[in-house]
């Protein structure tokens, strides 16, 4: 059965990755809004076409408008985007919850594994929002919201179980400039997402210190095999961690100074406390800090050996000194490299 492509969507949250996946939507021909938390936000959209507290200096399109109440914004969407920060999805969501257009899919765009329940973001909305696992949809991959609302090329994933869906929502956000892929593995995909922030705190860590790209392809490539471990316990198919959602959103959110989680542990390498390094972010989520505990738990929960999650737990909760990660990962006990 074909869904139907839809046309209105609303995007709640008007943070970085909020606005440029609204600007992409608005860019394949939907008609978007924007529904900000705060009003001056969705002022400043819509008197300036563009969001100068999250992507200064981005041309918004006309098809984009921006509003601060959710009943507005909700009002006859045919697809709602949900841009908030994972721990807090629950929260807006159970607010949102009466004024849900009662078929319109939910698609997640965050990237965490909630504290206490260890539920995937997709979880949260199906428990929220009482809706089954076919009406929700998640866009994920090597996405940094600052190049694609600059357009440089870049592909993505949506994924839901119902193929459908998937389908509906990859032409929904087709551009010249965003490729996204469908791929029917739920579960890889959002773990692959909430995963790689906290291999990327680790690599920022690691640069901070001053090591180079020896310690850093160590990290990017033990942290992937830690994901796909993880992911092979929670029924994930293995070859999406080669994938988009997997190595590729690793390798860029490792990579670019760009990445919140990146630069938050490069602050904690180079000498900052938590509390000094989150003030630095202006309010800018970076996700691993509170995901590096929720996955550590989910892995050990599951038997899963994750001592990268682990050290990054430990320099962000339990007081490990950044300089002494090297040695507790370093000093665990040879083994293969396939074991
Ligand atoms: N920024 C990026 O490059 C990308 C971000 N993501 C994911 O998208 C999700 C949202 O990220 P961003 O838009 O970048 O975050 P952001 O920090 O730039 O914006 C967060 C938005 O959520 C709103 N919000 C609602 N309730 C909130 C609360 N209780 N606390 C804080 N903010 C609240 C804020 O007002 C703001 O509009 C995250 O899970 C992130 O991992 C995914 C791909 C790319
Ligand atoms: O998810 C992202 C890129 O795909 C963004 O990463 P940060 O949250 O670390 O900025």
């Amino acid at each position: 059965m074909n869904a139907p492509v839809p046309h209105r969507v609303a995007v709640l949250g008007a943070g970085s990755w909020g606005t440029a996946f609204a600007k992409v939507l608005a860019d394949a021909g939907r008609e978007v809004v924007l529904c900000a938390r705060r009003t001056e936000v969705a002022e400043a959209v819509t008197t300036s076409r563009s969001n100068p507290d999250y992507l200064p200096g981005v041309p918004l399109p006309a098809n984009l408008t921006a509003t601060a109440d959710p009943e507005a914004a909700l009002r006859g969407a045919e697809a709602v985007v949900l841009a908030v920060p994972s721990q807090t999805l629950r929260a807006n969501l159970e607010s949102w919850r009466s004024l849900l257009p009662p078929a319109a899919p939910l698609v997640s765009l965050a990237k965490g594994v909630e504290l206490g329940s260890l539920k995937r973001m997709s979880e949260v909305i199906s428990e929220v929002a009482g809706v089954g696992g076919d009406r929700v949809a998640v866009v994920t991959g090597p996405n940094l919201a600052k190049e694609i609302a600059d357009e440089q090329p870049t592909a993505s994933v949506v994924a839901a179980e119902d193929p459908a869906l998937a389908l509906a929502l990859q032409r929904a956000s087709s551009t010249g400039y965003f490729r996204p892929y469908t791929n029917s593995d739920v579960v890889g995909c959002e773990l692959g997402g909430a995963c790689k922030n906290v291999i990327a705190l680790a690599c920022g860590i690691a640069g901070g210190l001053g090591f180079g790209e020896n310690t850093a392809a160590t990290l990017i490539t033990r942290g992937l095999a830690e994901i796909a471990r993880l992911g092979a316990a929670l029924g994930a198919d293995p070859q999406t961690f080669a994938g988009l959602a997997g190595m590729g959103d690793l390798v860029a959110t490792c990579s670019s100074p760009l990445s919140r989680n990146r630069t938050f542990g490069g602050r904690l390498g180079g000498g900052a406390t938590l509390t000094e390094a989150t003030a630095a972010g202006n309010g800018q989520v970076a996700e691993g800090v509170k995901s590096c505990s929720s996955i550590r738990e989910l892995a050990m929960r599951h038997g899963v050996e994750m001592p990268i999650t682990d050290a990054v737990h430990r320099v962000c909760h339990e007081g490990l000194a950044p300089r002494a990660m090297a040695s507790a990962l370093l000093g665990r006990a040879r083994k293969a490299e396939w074991s």
